[in-house]
């Protein structure tokens, strides 16, 4: 398998504390998601990788481009989704979006490119429209042609479904299994992680569990039932 993510003697202090320690990782599977409580540091992980966050101290690297020492390149290579597709959505239109993500072409080519990146998203019919004016799903399924027609090596998704009805978190997580680029996302639906063939638990700033969502989760959720000092407790936080 291919090694997508290393990470070595990593560290992120803010404001004189810990948020992240991972010692030692390495990421090779097609599908990876990270779960753990709100504040527990699953998006500070995943900022690392294309460094909107930088490490205090520790090495990462995505597909072998070491990520402090060549932040540019390292950028080339992961497509970030966030959960707010608002955020990341630049132009007035989802073609005028898609557009900006495929500099190497020009014109007709460069409309037409969009318009596939589009309809592979289930969003051609929206190219025209005003991103102001779609609904959460839309945006999302827009944001994500947007950063896939850039091509990445690595798509990393913090939280993509937190806006998304059940059937659009269906369509988006259906989406992203026919895609051949691997996914690394971050989620506190535990449904969806179970799917996953490796989960990443982060738990106050450190991975503490690592294996099958099948496995990962249920004792995630034992976990956290027990914290809330109630085996019939919510059961999912
Ligand atoms: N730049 C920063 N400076 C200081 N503290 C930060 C910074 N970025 C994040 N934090 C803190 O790091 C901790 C982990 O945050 P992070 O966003 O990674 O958690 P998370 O697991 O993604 O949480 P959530 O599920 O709520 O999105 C939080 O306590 C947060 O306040």
């Amino acid at each position: 398998m291919t090694e997508l993510v290393r990470m070595e003697g990593v560290v992120v202090e803010g404001d004189d504390r810990l948020l992240l320690d991972v010692p030692h990782l390495v990421l090779d599977s097609p599908r990876t998601a990270v779960i753990g409580p709100n504040g527990s540091g699953k998006s500070t992980l995943l900022r690392l990788l294309n460094g909107l966050t930088a490490p205090t101290r520790g090495q990462i690297a995505v597909l072998g481009t070491d990520v402090v020492e060549n932040t540019a390149a390292a950028r080339q290579l992961v497509g970030f989704v966030f959960s707010d597709p608002l955020a990341q959505l630049l132009l007035p239109t989802p073609l005028e979006d898609v557009r900006l993500s495929i500099p190497r072409l020009r014109g007709r080519a460069q409309a037409e490119a969009a318009r596939t990146w589009l309809a592979r998203c289930g969003a051609e019919h929206l190219a025209e429209a005003s991103v102001y004016e779609l609904s959460s799903g839309e945006r999302q399924r827009v944001a994500l042609a947007s950063v896939l027609a850039a091509e990445p090596s690595l798509l990393v998704l913090d939280e993509p479904t937190t806006l998304l009805d059940r059937l659009s978190v269906r369509r988006l997580m259906r989406l992203l299994d026919s895609l051949a680029v691997p996914v690394l996302l971050a989620t506190h639906d535990l449904e969806i992680a179970s799917a996953f063939p490796r989960v990443l638990a982060v738990e106050d700033g450190r991975i503490v569990d690592d294996g099958p969502g099948g496995e990962v989760v249920p004792a995630y959720v034992r976990r956290v039932d027990a914290m809330d000092g109630s085996p019939d407790g919510p059961g999912v936080p």
